[in-house]
C-alpha cells in the first residue's frame, strides 16, 4: 500500500502485521462496496440491510454514509462540485483504509460524479471495489422524498440538487445494479441479498 503525497522526505512505514494476517484472522477479504445513486433511491437502505446480513454471517463490516460523514469528517464541505469531488475523495480514502484493515466497507454516497467514483476505484485493485448502481426512477425517489428535500429543490429553495437542478452521471461499468422488476423495487432483504451473493462468490466472505 502506498500513496502520493505533495510532502517531501516521507517514507511509507511497514508493519509485521499487515493485510493478509488481518484477513487472516477475520476469514474475509477486505473490500469496498460502493453504493451510489438519487438521493432516496435506497443506499442507506441497502447498506445496513447488508450490513446486517453480513453481521449475521459472522463478517464484519463498516458503513461509511455520506448523511453521516457530513456530520464530521466532511463538515466543512457543500455540494458544489468540488465540494462533492474532495467529499467522495476523503470518503474514498478512509474506505481505502478500512478495506485494508480487513473489512467489509460499504460506502453509500451519491457520488453523482463518474470521475470521482473512478478516482475511488483507482485507490484499490480493481477486484476490491465493487460499484453497486441504485438504478431507481427519478420519479420514483422523489415520490418517496422522506427527507422533504425533492420538494424544497422543486420549490426552488435547494440550489443545485442531485437529479433536479444538479446532475447524476450513472455508471458505465458497475459490477452491481439494483432496479425494479415489473415495477416493483426489491425489498431490502433481496437487495442486501444480491450483494452477498456477489461478495460470496467473488470469495470475499472467506480467506
Ligand atoms: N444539493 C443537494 N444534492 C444532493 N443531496 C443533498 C443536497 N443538499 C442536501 N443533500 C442531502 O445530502 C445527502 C447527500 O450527501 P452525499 O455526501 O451522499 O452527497 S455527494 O455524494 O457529495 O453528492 C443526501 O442524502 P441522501 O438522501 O441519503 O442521498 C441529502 O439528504
Ligand atoms: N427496497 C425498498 N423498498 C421500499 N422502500 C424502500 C426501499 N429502499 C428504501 N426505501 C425507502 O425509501 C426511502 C429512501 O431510502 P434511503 O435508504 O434513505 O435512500 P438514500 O439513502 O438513497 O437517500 C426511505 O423511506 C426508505 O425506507
Amino acid at each position: 500500500m502506498s500513496t502520493l503525497s505533495n510532502a517531501t522526505n516521507i517514507f511509507w512505514q511497514e508493519c509485521q502485521i499487515g493485510n493478509p494476517e488481518r484477513q487472516k484472522l477475520l476469514n474475509q477479504k477486505g473490500c469496498v462496496v460502493w453504493i451510489t445513486g438519487l438521493s432516496g433511491s435506497g443506499k442507506s437502505t441497502l447498506a445496513c440491510s447488508l450490513s446486517r446480513e453480513l453481521h449475521s454471517r459472522g463478517k464484519l463490516s463498516y458503513v461509511l454514509d455520506g448523511d453521516n460523514l457530513r456530520h464530521g469528517l466532511n463538515k466543512d464541505l457543500g455540494f458544489k462540485p468540488e465540494d462533492r469531488t474532495e467529499n467522495i475523495r476523503r470518503t474514498g480514502e478512509v474506505a481505502k483504509l478500512f478495506a485494508d484493515a480487513g473489512l467489509i466497507c460499504v460506502a453509500s454516497l451519491i457520488s453523482p460524479y463518474r470521475r470521482d467514483r473512478d478516482v475511488c476505484r483507482a485507490m484499490l485493485s480493481d477486484a476490491n471495489f465493487i460499484e453497486v448502481f441504485m438504478n431507481m426512477p427519478l420519479e420514483l425517489c422523489e415520490a418517496r422524498d422522506p427527507k422533504g428535500l425533492y420538494k424544497l429543490a422543486r420549490a426552488g429553495k435547494i440550489k443545485g440538487f442531485t437529479g433536479i437542478d444538479d446532475p447524476y452521471e450513472p455508471p458505465l461499468n458497475c459490477e452491481i445494479e439494483i432496479k425494479q422488476e415489473g415495477g416493483v423495487c426489491p425489498t431490502p432483504n433481496v437487495m442486501a441479498g444480491q450483494v452477498a451473493c456477489y461478495l460470496e462468490e467473488k470469495g470475499f466472505l472467506e480467506c
